[in-house]
């Protein structure tokens, strides 16, 4: 209690902070000249109305008594040309809302989404599905920028300006009014927190919901052969009990903010009309200013009111907020200025002393790991199951940093690179292939400047994915679906592979690069690979003991550390060694 305390004071002290981050605060600020915009014709809309009800006044008072139909005219004409205005005014309001509104989710979303691509993978928090979710919250951030809420906080200093008018007009009448605001604020004010609370709750349970839906989505022929429809089933339908009775309460508590204002609204009008013919009985009020008044002390409650509707999509729209926040200030991969991008590798790897522990793991994956390859050197990384070899693949590519020892490339730690610059010159063909939807071109080339079609088509017959793309229609243009469905795992394979060699990278990572394909594709891929690895450093993960035929050395993993390391032949030798005497 005491630490948090604490932490609160040094925050305030040493760290003020603003009230939005920054992802939120320039989009907003760059849009300001609009919201003045907004502001400006809200302003001119609030005066609008105080003119309407004067003109009601006018009209009780000078007209009614005297026939005056000459000018009861000019005041039509008159309140035309108001009408007229405040339509137009109106819809310009709208429309700058929108604009501001366009302008800072396209921004926010864009800087969201290179947060997202950029997220530490030691640091991310939460499944697919929760931050899928979590972006989807954009949208409530969008609601609120492009919506009525900023009209009507421009709204709420005309209260007052309403209020003085009807004391003006009407004198003591406008306690009427007065009486009624705190109890709209009041009620907005008791039901916050526990709207807060239950938009939180509602958010949080929507996530799980969305959990489970991207997990069956995304493995619906799993869930289908292994029959897993089930335990989602009873997942799914256990989120969606959860979050339905949150949602019911906030509803709950939302409408009885709603409603306390609406019947406010009610009685401010009725209330005014009320105590006005005790007034007007001694002479202290006209019949048209107690008209005025009545339409005025409705207006001057009308903005709360309009709050008090709005304050369940604050609390969402603060829920939203505290969560994309919370992901934006997860560490991020983002560069620093001394970031350095080197424009090529000579391909020396060295990892030095190298501790890692996956978060939440107990056990230690790479433990005091010592390897050095140099430049031009094609090294097997054997293992069994577990032993860590993807991981150090993951530790050069630095998707993970290590907790102690070094990673360098080049005599230079991998840390000390801009990650996007160094895996550019990296060609990484991972565990799994996975294709995005588009075409095969795409999925190949994925906007790389320096793979032209010369390059695609030469990785493409490389890794054998011209051996089948010739036999479909579409060729290259083939649109794929997410994830590359529509094609076998082996043919996934040979475009993933195509992807990595594309651009003649100087490094190359393959892992369990033939998982998927029959022996002769092997074979084939082999022998063309023999000529393309000449003098680029090669890493490779395997168990398939035909691949092994591309390199010069072997390092057997187990535990995270070297168990054995030599020459090729010379570590397969004494590999077979204890096989043989058993
Ligand atoms: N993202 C992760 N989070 C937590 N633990 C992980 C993660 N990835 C791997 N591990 C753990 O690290 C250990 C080593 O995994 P790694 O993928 O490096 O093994 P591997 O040697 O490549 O195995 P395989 O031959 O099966 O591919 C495993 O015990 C695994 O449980």
């Amino acid at each position: 209690m005491n630490t948090v305390a604490h932490d609160r004071h040094h925050d305030l002290v040493d760290h003020p902070r603003p009230r939005f981050a920054p992802w939120l605060m320039e989009p907003m600020l760059r849009n300001k000249s609009t919201y003045l915009k907004v502001a400006l014709a809200a302003a001119m809309i609030n005066i609008f109305g105080l003119i309407t009800s004067l003109f009601t006044m006018t009209v009780y008072d000078r007209v009614v008594p005297n026939n005056a139909f000459t000018s009861l005219v000019a005041l039509s004409i008159g309140l035309v040309i108001v009408v007229v205005f405040d339509f137009l005014l109106r819809i310009l309001r709208a429309y700058f809302t929108d604009l501001a509104g366009a302008d800072i989710d396209h921004d926010v979303g864009g800087r969201v989404f290179k947060r997202l691509v950029a997220i530490r993978l030691d640091q991310k928090k939460g499944s697919t599905g929760a931050l899928t979710g979590m972006m989807r919250e954009l949208e409530t951030l969008r609601d609120f920028f492009a919506s009525a809420t900023m009209t009507a906080l421009v709204d709420v200093p005309f209260i007052v300006v309403t209020l003085v008018f009807i004391a003006i007009l009407g004198g003591a009448v406008v306690w009427v009014p007065l009486a009624t605001i705190p109890v709209v604020i009041g009620a907005g004010w008791l039901t916050r927190p526990a709207l807060d609370r239950l938009s939180a709750k509602s958010m949080s349970e929507g996530l799980s919901k969305q959990s489970v839906l991207v997990e069956t989505v995304g493995a619906l022929e799993m869930v289908k052969t292994s029959g897993a429809g089930r335990l989602l089933g009873r997942r799914w339908s256990r989120a969606n009990v959860a979050h339905g009775a949150s949602s019911t309460r906030q509803r709950l508590v939302s409408t009885i903010a709603t409603t306390v204002a609406a019947s406010a609204n009610t009685l401010s009008y009725a209330g005014t009309v009320v105590a006005g013919v005790f007034l007007i009985a001694d002479h202290k009020l006209t019949t048209g200013a107690l008209v005025a008044c009545s339409i005025l002390s409705g207006r001057a409650v009308q903005p709360l009111a309009t709050i008090a509707a709005l304050l369940s999509r604050l609390s969402a729209t603060r829920t939203a907020y505290k969560q994309i926040n919370g992901m934006m200030e997860t560490g991020s991969e983002e560069p620093g200025a001394g970031a350095l991008r080197p424009a090529k590798f000579e391909g020396r790897i060295e990892l030095k002393g190298v501790e890692f522990r996956y978060p939440g793991a107990a056990e230690k994956t790479l433990d005091g790991l010592n390897l050095v390859i140099p430049a031009g050197q094609r090294v097997a990384l054997l293992g069994k199951v577990g032993s860590g070899k993807s991981t150090i693949a993951r530790m050069i590519l630095g998707l993970y940093p290590p907790q102690e020892g070094l990673v360098m490339i080049d005599g230079t730690d991998v840390r000390q690179f801009d990650p996007h610059a160094m895996r550019a010159l990296i060609g990484t063909a991972l565990q799994e292939p996975v294709l995005l939807s588009g075409s095969v071109r795409e999925n190949i080339v994925l906007d790389r400047e320096a793979v032209d079609d010369e390059e695609m088509l030469r990785v493409a017959d490389l890794s054998g994915t011209h051996g089948f793309m010739g036999r479909i229609a579409n060729g290259y243009d083939l649109q794929l679906t997410d994830r590359g469905e529509g094609l076998s795992g082996g043919q996934r394979q040979a475009i993933s592979l195509a992807r990595a060699l594309a651009g003649k990278p100087q490094i190359l990572i393959f892992d369990e690069p033939t998982s998927s394909m029959d022996q002769g594709s092997e074979a084939q891929l082999i022998a063309r690979l023999e000529a393309e690895l000449k003098g680029r450093t090669f890493v490779l993960i395997t168990h398939r003991p035909a691949l092994v035929k591309l390199v010069d050395r072997i390092v057997v993993i187990e535990n995270g550390r070297v168990v054995q390391d030599g020459p090729r032949d010379a570590v397969l030798q004494e590999l077979q060694r204890p096989r043989a005497a058993a």
